[in-house]
């Protein structure tokens, strides 16, 4: 406890943990000790409560949920405390009021805000709740619907935003520090009764029983078997229901059932692991290439979906664009979906068009003139997925750009040393690979050649930083990371199909197992032309396939033709209104099963002698998810990824792979490693044809190991790339 000046009646509380003062131990017992002594001092009338630099705090420290220290000192208590405070205690909320931060504030008698601040309870974006009082006290202040929107979802709000909703009193521009303490010193006397929101009632709605079935019900439909969601409802319901000392008890039962879930030890484990892999290549050269990120142009060729989108979320970083296209009629179609785009992104945030300035030539402009390209500092290049395209702009941009500009490829699968090598720098040549929407996905991976320099790969992490994504730094090889991983996913759900089961049966497995989309959505989404115009150029279907080839066997592997059966017939997915499923009409997005389809599937085993037979879900999930966690180990051992964490956070943010279940990797940790082997040998035995079931050799090593843990993995491997 401090004051705010020698004779202020105002004592001052300032919650120091650097750098999002978190409510460590230490903290809360800080806390707890400063109240005390403010409320024995008869000097102090009032008590304001803020953060160390800036940032009120970002609630509990995360890290203490697995350490047993933090039974010690509870946050609730706490909170209670300074709401039965006989003198005001004024919250000055400043950066961020995050979870048990904003649970201390709710605790004040009054709250106010700088205008820039940001306030939520993102609890359950870690697999928990808000478990010091705050599901009981925010209702009380601003509502059930609110409330109960800020609590399952997680999300944060601005300061400009909680004043309306009556979340904090006042909002300021300027010293939000002294603005607080005018404020305590203002309402010093004045009755405290009204101000303790546990006193409240909770606003009555005209119809409660109704507005919560209708929420429990859309709250269930988007959890997908994530259970914080759902219990951070019942906690809220709880208030509507009982007293405040009940609703407290019954948000403690359920706090802590959620603290002793797999599913939070998995969201806490993906928080740290996104930080993690961040900070291990940022760190890695001492600054990006010359010329600061932000204030020089960035250029980028080709304007198809992919470069409309990587063009937006430029725009939206305000990182100046120059947008090149071949001709004036690709240019015209292209400059069209980028201002779409734009303005519906500019429509969701304040200050709108405004606030993008993507009228302004200097900040957006288009051109078919390759020349322009020779004084900036950074390109992506995202034409079609063409060896021989790539190339030619390579050579050419190698030509064109000024000595220090890096030169990046978006690609999802392509050699990058070969695409270097069109060019006199390949230290400057590395793959970007965005992810569609690339205005949306929040997933980049970033792919270095043999040549590529650790200052290279520096940049392209900045990069993704200031485009708000993920990056995550990955070795050069056939579909890299992320879709190395998809390809004996997506062979497996193939497979299954010509044994017995249907799309919708091995779509639903995957999606009750909690992915946003099963394969075959996806790849009718994706479009399945896609995939067959990458298999005619592998030689694996179409007119360059040798005649006599086995229609399902290459190269002595088990191979399925049916995709391309399917391609043939012009059954392209949502793009032509059938794929695996049907569909409304050419474009349409609602899936339905095709009995043109599933007649299909069975003249097709029929032909093939393929003995129909029942594959129940337990199958389904092992073969699509354990052959992918397969490959995981190969690329591990291969040293194409540095730990396990790059692979579980591609895969969360660039796969839909469930984050309540931390990444194919962590999942395989959790299930147990004795286990994934023990099934992958029991596949492969069924089916010596697919390689891909084969279980890893590290996979083995490691249960020969005695399943050590997933942050030991790659202790047992002696080779790791020198740039990771
Ligand atoms: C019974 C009481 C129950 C209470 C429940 C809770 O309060 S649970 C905690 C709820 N709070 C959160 O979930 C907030 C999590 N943090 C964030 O969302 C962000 O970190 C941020 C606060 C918005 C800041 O984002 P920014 O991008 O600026 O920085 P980083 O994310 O990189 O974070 C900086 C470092 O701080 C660490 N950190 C952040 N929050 C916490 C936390 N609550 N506990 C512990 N550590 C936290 C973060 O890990 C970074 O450090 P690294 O060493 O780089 O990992």
């Amino acid at each position: 406890m401090e004051r705010y000046a020698r004779s202020s009646a105002v004592a001052v509380i300032r919650l120091r943990n650097p750098p999002v003062n978190a409510l460590s131990v230490e903290v809360l017992q800080a806390l707890e000790d400063g109240l005390k002594k403010a409320e024995a001092d008869p000097s102090v009338k009032a008590i304001m409560i803020c953060g160390e630099n800036g940032k009120f705090s970002a609630g509990a420290d995360i890290r203490g949920f697995s350490t047993p220290k933090r039974h010690r000192v509870a946050l609730g208590p706490i909170v209670s405390l300074i709401e039965s405070s006989e003198k005001p205690v004024v919250a000055a909320i400043e950066g961020i009021a995050l979870g048990g931060g904003l649970e201390v504030a709710l605790g004040c008698h009054y709250r106010l805000a700088h205008v820039k601040a940001q306030m939520g309870l993102p609890e359950v974006t870690i697999g928990l709740l808000p478990g010091a009082e705050g599901t009981q006290r925010l209702p009380r202040l601003i509502g059930v619907p609110a409330a109960l929107d800020m609590i399952t979802t997680g999300k944060h709000i601005p300061a400009t935003e909680a004043l309306k909703l009556g979340l904090v009193d006042e909002i300021v521009e300027e010293n939000t520090i002294e603005a607080a303490i005018r404020l305590a010193n203002k309402v010093i006397g004045q009755p405290l009764g009204p101000r303790r929101l546990s006193l409240k009632p909770v606003p009555k709605l005209p119809n409660t029983d109704a507005f919560l079935r209708e929420a429990l019900a859309k709250v269930k439909k988007q959890a997908r078997g994530f259970l914080a969601p759902e219990l951070c409802f019942q906690a809220v319901k709880a208030a509507t229901e009982r007293p405040f000392a009940e609703g407290v008890r019954r948000e403690r039962e359920l706090f802590q059932r959620l603290l002793s879930s797999e599913q939070a030890r998995a969201l806490q484990y993906a928080f740290f692991a996104e930080r993690a892999v961040s900070r291990d290549h940022l760190s890695l050269a001492p600054s990006p290439l010359p010329g600061t990120l932000l204030s020089d142009v960035y250029i980028y060729t080709g304007l198809g979906t992919m470069g409309q989108g990587i063009a937006t979320s430029l725009v939206k970083a305000k990182i100046p664009v120059v947008a090149l296209e071949q001709d004036l009629e690709y240019l015209n179609k292209g400059r069209k979906a980028v201002m779409g785009l734009l303005e519906r992104e500019a429509m969701k945030m304040e200050g709108g068009a405004q606030t993008l300035d993507f009228h302004n030539p200097a900040r957006l402009q288009f051109t078919v003139d390759f020349d322009l390209l020779s004084d900036v500092d950074l390109v992506i290049e995202a034409v079609f997925e063409d060896m021989a395209l790539k190339k030619e702009i390579f050579h050419k941009l190698s030509k064109i750009c000024k000595p220090g500009a890096l030169l990046c490829t978006n690609t999802s699968a392509l050699n990058i040393d070969e695409i270097a090598s069109a060019t006199s720098r390949p230290q400057q040549v590395i793959g970007t690979h965005f992810f569609s929407p690339a205005h949306v996905m929040r997933l980049l991976e970033i792919i270095y050649g043999r040549h590529t320099s650790p200052t290279a790969i520096a940049t392209a992490m900045q990069l993704a930083k200031a485009l708000k994504k993920v990056g995550v730094v990955v070795g050069n090889c056939f579909g890299f990371v992320g879709n190395r991983m998809m390809f004996p996913y997506v062979e497996q759900a193939v497979f299954l199909l010509e044994e017995g089961s249907r799309p919708e049966a091995v779509d639903q497995a995957l999606e009750d197992f909690g992915f946003k989309i099963g394969p075959f959505r996806m790849s009718d989404l994706a479009g399945l032309d896609v995939g067959w115009r990458s298999r005619k150029g592998q030689g694996l279907t179409g007119p360059s396939l040798p005649a006599g080839t086995a229609a399902r066997q290459r190269h002595g592997q088990r191979y399925s033709p049916l995709p391309d059966l399917l391609c043939e017939r012009g059954r392209f997915g949502q793009k032509t209104g059938k794929g695996w499923y049907q569909y409304e009409k050419a474009g349409g997005r609602t899936a339905v099963p095709d009995p043109w389809l599933h007649s299909f599937l069975s003249q097709y085993r029929d032909s093939h002698g393929i003995k129909t037979r029942y594959i129940d879900q337990e199958e389904i999930l092992e073969r699509c998810l354990f052959s992918l966690i397969n490959e995981g180990f190969a690329i591990l051992a291969e040293g194409i990824a540095s730990a396990p964490e790059h692979l579980d956070v591609i895969y969360i943010n660039g796969y839909g792979w469930p984050k309540h279940r931390g990444g194919p990797m962590f999942y395989a940790s959790t299930v147990g490693l004795p286990h994934v082997l023990a099934k992958l040998q029991k596949y492969s035995e069924a089916h010596p044809d697919v390689p891909k079931l084969r279980p890893s050799a590290f996979l083995k090593k490691l249960v020969a190991a005695g399943n050590p843990p997933l942050k030991e993995w790659m202790s047992y491997l002696s080779r790791q790339s020198p740039k990771l």
